[in-house]
């Protein structure tokens, strides 16, 4: 293989979702005379995945290399042993495509970067496919029947915004374990995989089965569509530009009012003629929409909020103006019950004032209010037949009044992050607020 000619497999998913059973079935069924190469990555010290792979490995009789990176996570704590070893298997070792078995801890953008950043792994390999494999009844659990799923992530990240994140990122959705489901329950699965990440093609299967041409050499990836691709992107996307449409040329930003705002943001889609890539997920029967104000949320009352999320909503993401927290917009991030919030980044008001012309420059049609500069809350959900008013409704709620716009916003109970190392997160289920420092 010359370089850059290696394709790369990523086979992400979540624990337990059938990774390895996959990758068994996958070596099993390869076409004999492709050499495969494998790089098994687990979390734990033992690594479990790997000790299965190399044994079906040996039961074929297969001349699969099989490499293990374990005790740590190769989207990140060992990102950089990850790209060290595939350069030194692609140095040492004759093979023609590889596949990456990820923790179920990982993020896949995160490997997908490793692939891609690393000079001397760009060098040599070609990242092929990222396919999520998905346990549709776990799935189907978490996001449509809302039951518990108390468990958190290593570094703090619901489990459940963990799913959502690997759909998001991939090109290939795998619905593996449809013997778990009834075939109303997967119908289901598929439609809301297909409203958080349109783009990608799914493939359903039992224990894994499915032809190894889809897992393998296939040419699938495309950067734009996987990172662009998720719905609320693009949920986000047709909503603000159907606010656009609405107000003529962009937002008005003199429309400070609560009453008007009420009325006047959070477009249908109904009647806008966009590009089909931009339709939101109604066609999936899931509804999307988008709530926009130029005014910040009481602390105290967003957290009653974010506490009880109407069980319409599955997604929600977004950035948010919260009083008390002027210095950074935060990030709302919502997967099934689970809610996470953390620092996105300054406003562009709160920097230095070179800084800030050269910021608002590069952005002609960024709205700018005198007093507030470009803060405000904008977020998108994505849920089943939404109940567009009542969601705007209940967070108009949670907003400022003007008697507390004038108020000491100090004053308030407020567990928001303050600093971009802390998050704060939700977990409906067990009713509790955990604050972690990343
Ligand atoms: N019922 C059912 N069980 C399955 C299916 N696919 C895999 N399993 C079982 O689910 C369990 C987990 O499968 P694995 O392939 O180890 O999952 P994984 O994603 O590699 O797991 P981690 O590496 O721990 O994240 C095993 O007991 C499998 O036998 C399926 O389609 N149906």
């Amino acid at each position: 293989m010359s370089a850059s000619d290696i394709p790369v497999s990523i086979l992400s998913g979540g624990l337990g979702a059938g990774k390895t059973t996959t990758l068994n079935h996958l070596l099993e069924n390869a076409p004999e005379e492709r050499e495969i190469a494998v790089l098994v990555n687990d979390m734990g010290e033992v690594n479990v995945d790997a000790a299965l792979v190399e044994r079906q490995v040996t039961l074929d009789d297969d001349e699969t290399t099989v490499t293990e990176l374990s005790n740590g996570c190769i989207c990140c704590g060992l990102a950089n042993e990850f790209g060290q070893t595939i350069v030194e298997l692609a140095k040492t070792v004759e093979f023609d495509a590889l596949v990456v078995e990820p923790s179920g801890m990982s993020d896949p953008a995160e490997v997908a970067q490793t692939v891609r950043s690393n000079r001397q792994a760009a060098f040599h390999y070609n990242l092929d496919t990222i396919v999520t494999v998905v346990d549709a009844a776990l799935f189907h659990d978490v996001f449509i029947a809302g039951a518990e799923v108390n468990e958190v992530t290593e570094d703090a990240k619901p489990l459940s915004d963990l799913l959502a994140e690997q759909v998001e990122f991939c090109d290939l959705v795998l619905l593996n374990k449809t013997d778990l489901v009834t075939d109303e329950e997967l119908a289901e699965v598929e439609s809301l995989i297909r409203a958080l990440q349109p783009q990608a093609d799914i493939e359903t299967a039992e224990r894994g089965r499915v032809d190894p041409c889809v897992l393998l050499d296939v040419g699938r990836f495309d950067l734009d569509r996987v990172s662009g691709g998720a719905g609320w992107k693009q949920a986000h996307k047709y909503h603000q530009e159907a606010t656009d449409d609405e107000d003529g040329e962009g937002h008005d930003s003199d429309d400070h009012d609560h009453e008007d705002s009420h009325d006047n943001e959070g477009h249908s889609h109904e009647g806008h003629d966009h590009d089909d890539h931009l339709h939101p997920p109604e066609e999936f029967g899931l509804t999307s929409c988008n709530y926009r104000r130029p005014r910040p949320f009481h602390p105290e009352r967003l957290v009653d909020w974010l506490a009880d999320v109407p069980a319409d909503v599955v997604r929600a993401k977004g950035l948010m103006w919260v009083a008390g927290r002027e210095r950074h917009a935060l990030n709302c991030n919502l997967a099934g019950t689970q809610v996470q919030v953390d620092v996105n980044g300054q406003w562009a008001a709160t920097m230095p004032e070179f800084q800030r012309k050269a910021y608002r420059e590069a952005r002609p049609d960024l709205d700018w209010d005198e007093e507030w500069g470009d803060r405000e809350i904008d977020l998108v959900f994505i849920g089943h037949d939404l109940d567009e008013t009542a969601i705007q409704n209940s967070l108009d709620d949670c907003l400022l009044t003007d008697a507390e716009m004038d108020e000491d916003w100090e004053r308030y109970e407020n567990p928001f992050p303050g600093r971009a190392e802390e998050e704060l997160v939700f977990d409906a289920d067990v009713d509790k607020w955990g604050v972690a420092t990343v």
